[in-house]
């Protein structure tokens, strides 16, 4: 990978990009959020190939931990200018890097000067998701497992859930923190959660209907913001999943939690680091890829 990549054989890949992400930004302001969870399923399946793209029976894009993915449609639209300007030039996986890391950048976040030259994978299996992905009702221990796995530290693991200051979530992700009965009483399950946070949470949770459900912002506080806000939220107690919490509780992580929740500074200029870590993960050059014609299928 290299900064100047695409410097003669498509010197606008990157404005065009930009472009597109700022314009259905403006739009519609949930799309920051969904281009950067998009980019991190990605880059922690198959690596950063864009096989979250591509579409199917049995692809990753059909399993259930997938199901709230989003941003889609923007990368698609992205890819369609490059095509006319720079025909079978420039990567999907590029295209969804870069736009995530647009998306962080309009939503008030630092910008970062991301290396490109990615191809596209040919292989996309719903099979290769449980395993990769983390649930939010790991362990430290499990979370620490997969990010190792990925060349990532328990640093990065800090810093890049710091994603979470943007962002939302469908009840079924935190609903099992905490209980209502039939009468409307309400029982905290989850002691590491701030008992007045969980009680409003409840509200947004109507009969325990989980996928149908409204979404919850994972940032109370700033949740369009790009910002060190979730790291204040977490000492706080209101880190919405049960992953958020443990980096609280766990000795390992919570210097770096309460660092970021004075410094966003701190923050940004590791979130420069981890994220260019997250985005080259497993990364294919040459011929180990191709660059699609569309994003949703192999050529
Ligand atoms: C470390 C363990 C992590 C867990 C368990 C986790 C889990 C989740 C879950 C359950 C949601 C809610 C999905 C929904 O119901 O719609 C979510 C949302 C989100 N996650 Fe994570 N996540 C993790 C790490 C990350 C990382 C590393 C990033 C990016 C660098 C990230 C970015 C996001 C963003 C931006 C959203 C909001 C998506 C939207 O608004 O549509 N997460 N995450
Ligand atoms: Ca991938
Ligand atoms: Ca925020």
């Amino acid at each position: 990978l290299s900064f100047d990549f695409y410097a003669t054989s498509c010197p606008t890949a990157e404005i065009i990009v930009k472009n597109t992400v700022r314009e259905a930004s403006s739009l519609d302001p949930t799309l920051p959020g969904k281009l950067l969870r998009l980019v991190f399923h990605d880059c922690f399946v198959e690596g950063c190939d864009a096989s979250i793209l591509l579409q199917g029976n049995g692809t990753e894009r059909s399993d259930p931990a997938n199901s709230f993915l989003g941003g889609f449609s923007t990368i698609d639209s992205a890819k369609r200018v490059l095509e006319f300007f720079c025909p079978g030039t420039v990567s999907c996986a590029d295209i969804l890097a870069l736009a995530a890391r647009d998306a962080v950048e309009f939503a008030g976040g630092p910008s970062v000067q991301v290396p490109t030259g990615r191809r596209d994978g040919r292989i996309s299996l719903a099979s290769n998701v449980r395993p990769n992905i983390i649930d939010t009702s790991f362990t430290m221990d499990q979370m620490l497992k997969i990010f190792s796995a990925k060349g990532l530290s328990l640093d990065d693991l800090v810093t890049l859930s710091g994603a979470h200051t943007i962002g939302s979530a469908h009840c079924n992700a935190f609903m099992d923190r905490f209980k209502v009965d039939s009468k409307g009483n309400f029982t905290l399950i989850d002691s590491s959660l701030d008992r007045e946070y969980a009680a409003q949470l409840t509200k947004r949770c109507p009969g325990g209907a989980a996928a149908t459900s409204p979404t919850t912002d994972n940032d109370p506080e700033t949740p369009s913001l790009f910002d060190n806000q979730y790291y204040k939220d977490l000492l706080a107690h209101k880190g919405l999943f049960q992953s958020d919490s443990v980096l609280v509780s766990d000795k390992r992580t919570i210097s770096k939690v309460q660092n970021f929740a004075n410094n966003q500074d701190s923050f940004f200029e590791s979130w420069e680091q981890s994220f260019l870590r997250l985005t080259s993960i497993g990364v294919k050059i040459d011929n180990e890829g191709e660059v699609r014609q569309l994003c949703a299928v192999v050529n």
